[in-house]
């Protein structure tokens, strides 16, 4: 087994070696991917000393307000990536269109997906924040003639590899290329990541789950029945009291699930009916799924796993459940008992006065 002081590059390349699908300079790819994480965890560290904080006064695709660092790691990504002859294009959730790499450069065999600052609301306060990756193979149809977003809309199951990078008291790189997932530690003395946490396994079970609670009224009865039960501790159905928390960084929720177990939901909800959740299934869910689902967690719409879910549009959003095993299993079958009637009062009308903290 891999460990200690083995680097990321050195990693990569044994895993290309493992397995020859990983075909051309898949492990050259990864390096860049590497190395826009390193420069934006400079930036990111550098904070106000080089007035990097703040509103860029922009807005994305999604019409949410651009923060510097949003567009700063936009750019890495886009610069380390385009010269290494090794892509055919990029996608960002930054970037309205797809990028394709300029016929001038090199073109290789991969897409590029990527969320370059994920849990940009923490910027300013200094919390943590993260950039989110995941790598598709091009389609044959697309290595001659210019890639379009058509060739990107794969679904998550045929990812060849994710990860993301976590900008917290250490920087570390998560990733997964379909064997297992591995954590390194940004060594910043000689500036290199190294393999510190091979094999990551989430615990099956857990006391602990993640969701923004101010969004409760909102939710499907399934969702709201999960939560209401956690919140009755022992004293309810579940018989053992239940710990909660919210980062609001999809990449720290997830490393930290990955550390200690936990679930994590950004479900469905009424909140704004034109969407039907807050993550993004391309730059997020996808990833995010494939690096828990080789840590022997499990990623779910609530009635679908998210790997088999069928992208028909770039920036498509997705309701999020994933964690621990057993409790996406259990909220898994909340949505069944919906869909049937088998739960009541949960789909009884009434449910929907109901709140977290009080049901008058
Ligand atoms: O503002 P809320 O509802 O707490 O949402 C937090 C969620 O939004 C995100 O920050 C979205 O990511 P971006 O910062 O990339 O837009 C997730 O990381 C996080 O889970
Ligand atoms: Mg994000
Ligand atoms: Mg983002």
């Amino acid at each position: 087994m891999l460990c200690g002081r083995t680097n990321v590059n050195k990693f990569l390349i044994e895993e290309q070696r493992r397995n020859p699908s990983l075909v051309g300079d898949f492990s050259m790819l990864m390096s860049d991917i590497v190395r826009s994480c390193k420069a934006i965890a400079q930036g990111v560290s550098r904070g106000s000393l080089a007035d990097l904080l703040g509103d860029a006064g922009s807005e994305n695709v999604q019409g949410e307000g651009q923060k510097k660092l949003d567009v700063l790691a936009n750019q890495a990504f886009l610069r380390h990536c385009e010269w290494g002859g090794h892509l055919a294009a990029m996608a960002s959730e930054e970037m309205e269109d797809i990028f394709p790499i300029p016929s001038e450069n090199p073109r290789g065999r991969y897409l590029l997906v990527f969320d370059p600052l994920d849990g940009s609301s923490n910027i300013d306060v200094n919390l943590s924040v993260g950039s989110i990756f995941s790598v598709l193979r091009c389609p044959e149809n697309c290595s001659g003639g210019a890639p379009t977003a058509v060739d990107f809309l794969q679904p998550g199951a045929q990812q060849v590899a994710a990860g993301y990078a976590l900008y917290g008291p250490s920087t570390m790189l998560v990733l997964s290329v379909g064997n297992g997932t591995h954590g390194f530690t940004l060594d910043r003395n000689i500036g290199e990541f190294l393999l510190t946490h091979p094999n990551l396994v989430i615990a099956p079970e857990t006391r602990e789950f993640a969701i923004n609670a101010s969004n409760e009224r909102f939710w499907e009865p399934p969702v709201q029945r999960y939560v209401s039960e956690c919140l009755a501790g022992q004293s309810g159905v579940r018989g053992k009291d239940f710990n909660m928390r919210w980062v609001a960084s999809m990449v720290a929720e997830v490393h930290r699930i990955l550390m200690r177990g936990g679930v994590f939901m950004y479900p469905r909800d009424s909140k704004d009916l034109s969407r039907p959740g807050r993550l993004r299934l391309m730059y997020e869910a996808n990833p995010m799924a494939m690096i828990v689902a080789q840590a022997g967690g499990l990623a779910s719409t609530g009635s679908q796993r998210i790997l088999d879910v069928q992208p028909t549009s770039l920036h498509e959003r997705v309701p999020v459940i994933l964690g621990s095993r057993d409790e996406v299993e259990r909220i898994e079958r909340y949505h069944r008992e919906h869909e049937t009637g088998e739960d009541q009062p949960f789909s009884s009308p009434l449910f929907s006065t109901r709140t977290l903290f009080r049901d008058d």
